[in-house]
């Protein structure tokens, strides 16, 4: 995890400590909290989840042993194991550093502290603690992070954690359908998250943005040499998820081909890289996901079937957002919380006819749209309260027409053209992102950084 993203929480005794690391954290992280009673430290957890905790040794005055601090870092431990913990030791108390490392802490920053050091080292403590260069060996399955936590009490979402709680400690591969923005990824990286593999890496490819001639190359890696860019040989996404999980994401979108090499390397558990001869043995989990019908896919011949077993040991159907209306108010509340918070802005209320209007609409593009939605609400909105207004929602019938009268009578901006030909796009495929991306002639991952910046 980025520094930048991060909610730290701050535990000392010492009002100037707490001062001093306030205002050298304020300006570098998204949220810091600072708090000199330790008492209060498992209710601040409670309340909302922090990415990293500094803890204090001492707590009562003459007090050098660091039990108090001992104490602390068990109970969080307890209550919130995936949270990093830094310990804050007196300059030259090695043995108690020590002592907290076997005990469970990430890491230990000494007092007085360097502030360029105290930064880095938490924010490879932060990096750790998401796995990307975690060199932990513990199996223990951890709780899902408040970032890959599925919101929804709708009957079809409390299913979908329900079956994700029983097949995320299995080996399962397992298939994930729905439409775009339904939460597909996020319930991946749930399955990985609470599986015996969740230390081990979770490497996504999205194969459907991979042209046919780089599928191999970026899946299977290759060797120095194997074609005229192969400058160095460079490890596939198998690889790279060797021990953990490979999410192959929009998979109902790649040809005849690619399923064939796909199938064999899944049989083998093996992968060829491009160039060479020597297959490389590969544990992996597989989940995979698309938005496309893949049994309707299979029944026309244009996907494998003896692939889709591979891939569907369990299948999980993320329902659209419009079949579930009560989710769509509890995951706009969430969002205008959290876009509040990293604008660092009251968190606004919603009018009833607000509500009304989120709740009638159709979305097409699911719980992006409506993230999208609310983040540009937040940002824009008038005042404490989100009126209909503040919402700028299209239905697919409505957007086609409207921007190609306004073109025709007066000349736009470049950039409302753009934003318009996506809209239209979307909406011409009824908020199929791929498709929409196909017909633009972009990847999918550049129509994603045009809808961020559009704020679509
Ligand atoms: N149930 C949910 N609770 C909280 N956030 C959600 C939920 N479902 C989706 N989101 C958020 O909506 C956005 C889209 O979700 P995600 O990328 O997982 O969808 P997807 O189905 O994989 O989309 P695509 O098919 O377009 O790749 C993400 O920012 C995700 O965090």
């Amino acid at each position: 995890m980025n520094l930048k993203h991060a909610r730290i929480l701050v535990v000392d005794d010492e009002p100037d400590v707490l001062f001093a690391l306030r205002l050298l954290l304020k300006t570098e992280v998204r949220e810091v909290v600072t708090e000199k009673n330790p008492e209060r430290l498992l209710s601040l957890l409670g309340q909302q989840p922090f990415d990293a905790v500094l803890l204090d040794m001492n707590y009562r005055s003459g007090q050098t042993t660091g039990n108090e601090g001992f104490y602390w870092l068990g109970r969080i431990r307890e209550h919130a194991p995936t949270t990093a913990v830094l310990l804050l030791t007196a300059y030259g108390d090695v043995r108690t550093a020590v002592r907290a490392l076997k005990a469970g802490a990430t890491d230990f920053l000494l007092k007085p502290w360097h502030n360029e050091q105290l930064l880095h080292t938490l924010a490879a403590a932060l990096q750790t603690k998401t796995g990307s260069t975690s060199g932990s060996s513990s199996k223990k399955p951890v709780a899902p992070t408040a970032a890959t936590a599925l919101l929804g009490e709708s009957a079809a979402m409390q299913e979908v954690r329900a079956i994700i709680e029983k097949v995320a400690p299995t080996e399962a591969n397992v298939l994930l359908l729905g439409e775009n923005g339904t939460g597909k990824e996020l319930v991946a990286k749930a399955l990985h998250e609470q599986s015996r593999r969740a230390t081990r890496p979770f490497v996504a490819a999205d194969v459907a943005a991979l042209s046919e001639g780089l599928f191999e190359s970026e899946l299977f890696g290759h060797i120095k040499g194997a074609f005229t860019d192969a400058q160095a040989s460079r490890v596939g996404r198998f690889e790279a998820a060797n021990g953990g999980t490979l999410f192959l994401d929009e998979i109902g979108n790649i040809g005849l081909p690619q399923q064939a090499k796909l199938l064999t390397a899944l049989q083998n558990r093996q992968v060829v890289p491009v160039g060479s001869n020597v297959p490389v043995p590969v544990d992996i989990r597989l989940l995979s996901a698309t938005n496309a019908p893949l049994h309707a896919l299979v029944a026309r011949g244009t996907f494998r079937q003896d692939l889709m077993y591979r891939l569907n040991t369990v299948e999980i159907t993320l329902p659209p957002l419009r079949e579930r209306a009560d989710d769509v108010l509890l995951l706009a509340r969430h969002f205008a919380q959290v876009y509040a918070a990293r604008n660092r802005q009251p968190v606004p209320e919603f009018s009833a006819a607000a509500l009304r209007k989120l709740q009638e609409h159709a979305w097409p593009g699911n719980v992006r749209e409506l993230q999208h939605a609310v983040e540009r609400a937040v940002i824009l909105g008038a005042g404490p309260v989100l009126l209909p207004a503040d919402f700028s929602l299209r239905n697919p019938e409505s957007a086609t027409a409207a921007p190609v009268t306004a073109m025709a009578e007066q000349p736009l901006p470049l950039l409302e053209v753009e934003k318009n030909t996506i809209q239209q796009a979307i909406a011409r495929h009824q908020g199929n992102l791929t498709k929409a991306a196909k017909e633009l002639g972009l990847t999918r991952t550049a129509l994603y950084r045009r809808l961020d910046k559009h704020a679509i």
